[in-house]
């Protein structure tokens, strides 16, 4: 039988290609041969790491096709999620990756891979897969919780039976009793819910993560999506000068933003509670040049104790370093998994997508998480959380009996997962499950 050929096609956003990225590894480690393909302006986010992986023996091809700007009326340049600052821009953009089917055709038809893998965002591509009688999977890059949830609120609808936006209702027929309102729309183990999707709901699915724990070494995972915005060795320095579990780190993703309004809020919640932290803040978030979001002398007040990342983060290396112990996340999937890899307790502040149903995952299944108290699935952009809610909830988590126990729990999930990935575990077994099946396809 010849070498198992997958083709990846991961959405134009960070928090899909990073985690392809890290799939089309742990592919080629097990004999299987990985394509990503991507536009012209995200090949650069694949290149260094395909180098590096190169180096060390592991092949990962890269096929670039052009993205139809102009013909989907985006400005120039306009290639990746993190540039689209408007809801008229996000219709633009998919407008433009429903006209890559014939590009998709073109490189499935010269490159006759095995199997394509395709993002939930790509309907289209399972159609184009089948002209060539080829399985195209799902790539979700979220929870299997969410998913769950997600069918649930389709079929049952239970949002609809409630009087007003902020009245509770139970996500039916989940393995827990999990509450939501209509605001948060647009719940023992992990396990239970990739069961539950597979069982209760019928769908054929695998697990094969975390998969960010394919990275190893400093490099790896410090090079995960873009350029930092910080030396990774200045940035490991002064982690490395902090007590264990001391320090706090905040970031929000690769999308979401935080109003001017809410960075003050934030930077005066984080002086208050006392802590440590790392805070990563996105470019073009504060649009100002003159930083007025931040407090007068706050940089030189915090100097020692409080570093502002403008721009990216190497988050994998930063969360796995032993100092940190608090993570104010927005429920990401892949920053929720990082999170619980590294074995952190984190304060949820889920902004929009499927991020409030991840919340709930962390907050009260997993039980390793606070919430900040969001109340409304947004447009991607955080505001209205006031400083005292920002101190409490990360003094919950830092300080006290209650944080220890979440701590507790936090680590048992932290080797839970480092178990699932290792020969034998449970993601590592699901994935031989997988690319058995794919080669049983295969003459
Ligand atoms: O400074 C930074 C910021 C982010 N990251 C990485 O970027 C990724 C961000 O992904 P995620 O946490 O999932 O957030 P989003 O970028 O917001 O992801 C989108 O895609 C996810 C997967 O579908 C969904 O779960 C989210 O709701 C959706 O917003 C993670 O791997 C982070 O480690 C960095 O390395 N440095």
């Amino acid at each position: 039988m010849g070498q198992l050929h997958v083709f990846f096609f991961p959405l134009m956003a960070h928090g899909h290609m990073i985690p392809t990225l890290d799939m089309a590894k742990l592919f080629a480690s097990r004999g299987v041969k990985p394509t990503i393909i991507t536009t012209p302006l995200n090949a650069p986010f694949f290149t260094k790491t395909i180098d590096r992986n190169k180096n060390l023996g592991i092949e990962i091809s890269l096929i670039v096709i052009k993205f139809p700007v102009v013909e989907a009326g985006l400005p120039e340049g306009c290639e990746n999620a993190d540039q689209l600052h408007s809801d008229e821009l996000v219709v633009k953009f998919l407008k433009a990756t429903a006209i890559l089917q014939e590009p998709l055709k073109h490189v499935l038809q010269q490159g006759r891979p095995n199997c394509l893998v395709a993002d939930m965002l790509f309907p289209w591509a399972t159609d184009v897969a089948a002209k060539f009688g080829i399985p195209r999977l799902v790539f979700h890059g979220t929870s299997f919780f969410a998913l769950c949830a997600w069918e649930s609120m389709r079929l049952y609808k239970p949002h609809n039976k409630v009087s007003s936006d902020s009245e509770p209702f139970i996500v039916p027929h989940l393995p827990h009793e999990i509450k939501l309102t209509r605001m948060q729309v647009t719940p023992h183990e992990r396990e239970a819910y990739a069961d539950h999707y597979r069982k209760v709901l019928g769908r054929k699915a695998w697990h094969i993560g975390p998969v960010s724990l394919c990275n190893k070494e400093v490099e790896d995972k410090a090079q995960r999506g873009k350029e930092t915005s910080i030396d990774e060795h200045q940035c490991l320095k002064w982690l490395d000068s902090k007590e264990p579990n001391s320090v706090l780190y905040v970031c929000f993703g690769s999308i979401a933003n935080l109003t001017a309004a809410q960075l003050y809020e934030m930077a005066v919640g984080l002086e208050a509670s006392g802590q440590q932290f790392i805070w990563v803040v996105r470019k073009g978030e504060n649009e100002e040049e003159n930083e007025n979001w931040l407090p007068e002398g706050y940089e030189e007040r915090m100097k020692g104790k409080g570093l502002i990342i403008r721009g990216w983060a190497p988050q994998v290396l930063i969360l796995d370093h032993e100092a940190v112990g608090g993570f104010v996340t927005h429920c990401g999937w892949n920053s929720t998994l990082e999170g619980v890899s590294a074995g952190v307790v984190m304060v949820t502040w889920p902004v929009f997508a499927e991020q409030f149903y991840n919340e709930k995952l962390v907050t009260e299944i997993l039980r390793i998480g606070i919430g900040v108290g969001a109340q409304e699935n947004t447009t991607r952009v955080a505001s209205g959380i006031k400083r005292e809610a920002i101190e409490k909830a990360v003094k919950r988590i830092m300080v006290g009996e209650e944080a220890e126990e979440m701590r507790s729990r936090a680590r048992a999930f932290k080797d839970a997962a480092k178990k699932a990935v290792e020969e034998g575990g449970s993601s590592y077994s699901d994935l031989n499950a997988l690319i058995e099946e794919l080669s049983s396809y295969h003459p």
